[in-house]
């Protein structure tokens, strides 16, 4: 299983005392969500994905890693070596780059896009890219490694199906990141604790220290006892010396560093393993954007983000939570091109109309009504809890993010600590969770419910992350819905 290595099958309770805003999984409606589709033009989605399988499996690949590891500049060389970017464009930013004293972010300028991260040298936001490799077609999410933008970092690893962890090989650059706050041990257990499995390890700007094997070997033997503790499987980790500057072992395997037997990072890439699609699961469709007007030049309102679960096409009613109002979709776009359908694992952009812009709202879900995806404010998660100067007590406050809200909530009870490996109670009731520890506990939210689901219903919906004051406390997985709608 992903996420922290084990989950006990949850059962449903419906809390006597909760109002159902929203009706729990599989309540019947007696409204077809394809009622508005006339049968000829019904779309068989499963076989029309079917076909769909002869093009390359897609896998969504976010760079993580302590801040100036050297992700930007890393992949926006990978991008310009595989002709992303043009020789003229690459010209102007090395020119544009060195007029403001940042010769060095050339490549970086590649992913990060913004003036204000162009003149702070700092990527601040997901930066989104697509490429392909031989076997598999990747969006990249190049996450920024700044302890101030961990959200965005958050928001662009729980899409992710596979990473790759950029650290800074360099002497002290590696120890900076891997002292007890740097954001390698961070985002790696984050990665971890979100469900990625998969993960290549760059060791980067090895070119400063001479393609030194020792330093290399140091490196892997520390991150390797770490990464094997945070719960990766050695057979899934990866790794690989390399210089995102000046272009080592990226596409080709470079002679100058002959003691490396391995794939080059291309290689590496093309032979992660694609995600298996939840596409016989009901629809689930995690809005990260909204705007008034469709695509092109239609009416109604349009709706973007990520198909979590099951699947849409066009004519199709959807219902929005929270709400539990119904638009109809007129128009859809699958990664940027026209399609009449969309499944498990697109991006997809739709317009949606009969619904006002005040119904949608960003970390909404737009579902079959058939079966309207839970609202629930009481909930029992299985987390990790993070390096804390503090421990977690009973009543301790939080920040819960979920997809892309950010919502107050409280850890109201310590259900129970478990063992890492086995998941086996180790103490019921504790009194406090320090570093290190997973456990059991029921959280609830203080100002209103969310879309929420089991990890084991629905991967996306059921990953959260705690944080306080500005730092991580604790990840993991919703275990069981308590309550629904209040
Ligand atoms: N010598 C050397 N310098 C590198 C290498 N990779 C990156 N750098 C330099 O390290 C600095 C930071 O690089 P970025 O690519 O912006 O780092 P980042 O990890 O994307 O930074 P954030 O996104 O802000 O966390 C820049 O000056 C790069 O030129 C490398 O392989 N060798």
């Amino acid at each position: 299983m992903q996420g922290l290595g084990f989950v006990k099958k949850p059962t449903i309770k419906l809390s006597a005392a909760s109002t159902p805003a929203s009706t729990p999984p599989d309540t019947p409606r007696s409204t077809s969500p394809l009622s508005k589709v006339p049968a000829a033009k019904r779309i068989n989605v499963m076989e029309e994905y079917e076909k769909r399988s002869g093009e390359k499996p897609k896998l969504n690949l976010v760079v993580i890693g302590h801040v100036d590891a050297g992700k930007s500049t890393l992949m926006g060389h990978v991008l310009y070596a595989l002709g992303q970017v043009n020789d003229r464009t690459m010209k102007k930013y090395e020119r544009d780059a060195q007029k403001i004293g940042k010769g060095s972010f050339a490549y970086a300028w590649v992913l990060d896009e913004t003036g204000e991260e162009r003149d702070r040298g700092i990527t601040m936001d997901i930066a989104m890219n697509s490429f392909e490799t031989d076997h598999r077609s990747f969006t990249l999410l190049d996450a920024p490694g700044h302890r101030d933008f961990i959200p965005n970092m958050i928001s662009g690893t729980a899409q992710a199906d596979a990473a790759i962890l950029v650290v800074d090989a360099s002497t002290g650059g590696f120890e900076s990141g891997f002292v007890a706050n740097g954001q390698t041990k961070e985002h790696a257990i984050l990665a971890r604790s979100l469900g990625v499995q998969q993960m290549i390890i760059a060791v980067n700007k090895l070119d400063t220290l001479d393609w030194d094997q020792g330093r290399y070997d140091e490196i892997v033997e520390r991150l390797g006892i770490f990464l094997t503790q945070a719960g990766f499987r050695k057979s899934n980790l990866s790794y690989i010396p390399v210089s995102g500057l000046t272009g080592e072992n990226l596409i080709k395997k470079s002679k100058l560093v002959p003691w490396y037997q391995g794939p080059s990072l291309f290689e590496l890439i093309d032979a992660f393993e694609p995600p298996v699609r939840q596409l016989d699961k009901p629809l689930r469709i995690g809005v990260t954007d909204f705007f008034k007007g469709g695509i092109g030049s239609s009416s109604g309102v349009s709706a973007g983000g990520t198909i979590d679960a099951g699947h849409v096409q066009v004519g199709e009613q959807l219902m929005v939570v929270p709400g539990g109002e119904i638009g109809v979709v007129k128009a859809l776009q699958v990664n940027d091109e026209t399609s009449t359908w969309g499944a498990a694992g697109d991006s997809v952009l739709m317009t949606l109309t009969g619904l006002d812009i005040m119904n949608l709202s960003s970390g909404c879900v737009l579902c079959n009504p058939l079966h309207p995806v839970p609202v629930s404010s009481t909930f029992t998660a299985q987390i990790v809890v993070f390096d804390l100067k503090v421990p977690i007590t009973s009543g301790y406050p939080v920040v819960l993010h979920h997809q892309s809200l950010d919502e107050p909530a409280s850890i109201i009870k310590l259900i129970s600590i478990l063992d890492k490996s086995t998941g086996e109670i180790t103490k019921r009731n504790p009194r406090h969770l320090s570093k290190g520890m997973t456990a059991k506990v029921k959280i609830q939210l203080t100002n209103r419910p969310i879309p929420l689901e089991t990890f084991k219903d629905n991967k996306q919906l059921g990953r959260v992350m705690l944080r306080k004051a500005g730092e991580t406390v604790a990840a993991g997985v919703v275990d069981e819905i308590l309550t629904y709608g209040s």
